[in-house]
């Protein structure tokens, strides 16, 4: 198979190999019981919307295989306390360098910076990448059930959780959310962006939200670009938004956040 997500798996798992050279697991453990302890990112979450506001997953991007460059020279803390002064509940930080241009530098340097949680975005393939996660001080993990077979998530989850990380599983359609349905994380994210042909289609959302039962909490993800947007989504009852692209390529994403959220159910 040639699309963009075997490319990106086949890129990670080569760079797994060498990381685990480089750094191998019992140094990881040690760093990881040195990292700051995690902060609740599903908390966050389910603290703001008990507000009665939507919670916003704010993310750090500066380049992506879809778009290209977003915003390379774009500062982490600096964007990181931007974002958290304009109503953020968490933070997503992209630590893939070779198609996103992202870095675990950057999600240090993030965290740091603010009192959010933070979700490291990558290709998690590999147990070593989780226990890598936590020793950059990461709070949350995604898992993309399209990435790994059923048993292996069940396992990085397992994982994660041990740890004190919060799992986003992320799926893309019905037959992937049977399956992140299956884990015991309550955080299940619907990426209405196609990772094996970049369509990007809100409907993904809309479609899947009737199927998710009302203890787990859907995050929309990918391509919210508008208050309209956002409007169709929380009138069909979406609460949580994990978006990009909008407020980095602004060149300033704190306010553009402010200004995507600025409705009655607003993120501050
Ligand atoms: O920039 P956008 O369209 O707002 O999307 C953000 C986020 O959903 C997207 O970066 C993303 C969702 N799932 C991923 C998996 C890997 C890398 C990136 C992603």
């Amino acid at each position: 198979m040639s699309d963009i997500l075997e490319k990106i798996l086949a890129t990670k798992k080569a760079e797994v190999e060498a990381g685990r050279q480089a750094r191998p697991l019992a140094q990881l453990e040690r760093e990881a019981r040195a990292a700051p302890p995690p902060r609740g990112f599903e908390r966050a979450l389910r603290a703001r919307i008990a507000a009665g506001h939507s919670a916003v997953i704010a993310e750090f991007k500066r380049a992506s295989p879809s778009r290209g460059v977003l915003g390379a020279s774009l500062d982490p803390a600096e964007v990181a306390r931007s974002y958290e002064r304009h109503g953020a509940s968490c933070l997503s930080v992209l630590t893939d360098s070779i198609y996103f241009s992202g870095s675990p530098a950057d999600l240090i340097a993030a965290r740091a910076a603010c009192a959010l949680p933070v979700l490291r975005k990558d290709f998690v393939v590999d147990p070593w990448q989780v226990h890598e996660a936590r020793a950059m001080g990461a709070d949350c993990i995604l898992l993309i059930v399209g990435a790994v077979d059923p048993p292996a998530l069940r396992e990085l989850e397992r994982l994660a959780r041990s740890l004190g990380m919060d799992v986003l599983v992320e799926c893309h359609d019905g037959d992937q959310l049977e399956v992140a349905l299956g884990l015991e994380t309550s955080l299940i994210g619907v990426n209405n962006r196609d990772l094996r042909t970049f369509a990007v289609r809100l409907e993904t959302t809309l479609d899947l939200l009737p199927r998710i039962p009302a203890a787990r909490l859907l995050v929309t993800e990918s391509g919210i670009a508008s208050p309209e947007h956002v409007r169709r989504l929380s009138e069909a009852g979406v609460r949580a938004y994990l978006v990009g692209s909008a407020f980095v390529e602004t060149g300033d994403p704190g306010p553009a956040l402010s200004r995507l959220f600025s409705g009655p159910k607003g993120g501050g």
